[in-house]
C-alpha cells in the first residue's frame, strides 16, 4: 500500500524540463493497462537499418487526428479509442495544452527496446510538450545531453507520468534499453501536439 503518495517534481535538465510523478495514475493503472493490452490494434512495423529492413522491436499504434511522419514514414492514425482519448483530455488539463496525437507502444519483454532518439520532428515545433505514460512492468528510461555529457535514468514504474517539456528535444535523446530478466509486458503512451495543415 503507498502511504504517501508521491507528488509531481519538476526536474531541470540543462537545456530542458522534466516533469516526474511516479504515482500519478496509480489508481487507474491495473484497469488502463489490461484494457488497452486487448482492445488497441497493435501492430508490427518495420525498421530500416544500414539498408536492411527489420522488424522494430516493440508493436506500437498512432492514433489521434494527424499523420505522423518519422524516420522517412508517414502513419496514418487510427481513430482515438475512447479510454486513450480519456486520458488525452487528463493530461491536457495537467500539462494545460491539448494533444491531437499519441503514440502508443508495447514492449512485449524486456527483450523488446526503443533507440537513442528525440522527439524532434518540425511538427512538434521548437518547446514540444510530451506526455509519457507507463503501465505495466517497470522499465528503464534513460536521457543522454550530447552537447554535455550528462546523462539521467529514471525507473518507469506502472501508473508513472514522465512530461519532457522546454527545448530538450533539440538537445537531449531518450531510450529505453533491452532490459535482461523482463518477461512482462510494458504499455507506453507519448501524447503530442502536432501542427496539423
Ligand atoms: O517507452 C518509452 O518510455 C519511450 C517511448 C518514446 O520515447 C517514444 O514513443 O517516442
Ligand atoms: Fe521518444
Amino acid at each position: 500500500m503507498v502511504l504517501w503518495p508521491s507528488e509531481p517534481e519538476w526536474i531541470t535538465l540543462t537545456q530542458g524540463r522534466l516533469l516526474w510523478w511516479p504515482d500519478a495514475f496509480a489508481a487507474e493503472a491495473d484497469a488502463w493497462f489490461a484494457r488497452l493490452r486487448c482492445e488497441i490494434p497493435w501492430q508490427q512495423h518495420r525498421l530500416r537499418l544500414f539498408g536492411r529492413e527489420l522488424d522494430e522491436p516493440r508493436l506500437s499504434c498512432w492514433m489521434g487526428e494527424a499523420a505522423y511522419r518519422y524516420s522517412g514514414q508517414t502513419r496514418a492514425p487510427e481513430p482515438w479509442h475512447p479510454l486513450v482519448a480519456e486520458i488525452g483530455r487528463r493530461l491536457a488539463e495537467l500539462c494545460g495544452q491539448p494533444f491531437n496525437g499519441v503514440l502508443l507502444n508495447l514492449y512485449r519483454d524486456g527483450r523488446d527496446s526503443m533507440g537513442w532518439h528525440a522527439d524532434d520532428e518540425p511538427e512538434l515545433g521548437a518547446e514540444p510538450v510530451i506526455a509519457s505514460v507507463s503501465l505495466g512492468a517497470a522499465r528503464c528510461f534513460v536521457l543522454r545531453h550530447p552537447g554535455s555529457g550528462e546523462r539521467r535514468r529514471l525507473e518507469l514504474g506502472h501508473g508513472s507520468l514522465l512530461v519532457m517539456a522546454g527545448e530538450m528535444q533539440h538537445h537531449w535523446q531518450h531510450a529505453l534499453p533491452k532490459t535482461a530478466g523482463i518477461d512482462r509486458p510494458r504499455i507506453n503512451l507519448t501524447f503530442r501536439r502536432l501542427a496539423v495543415g
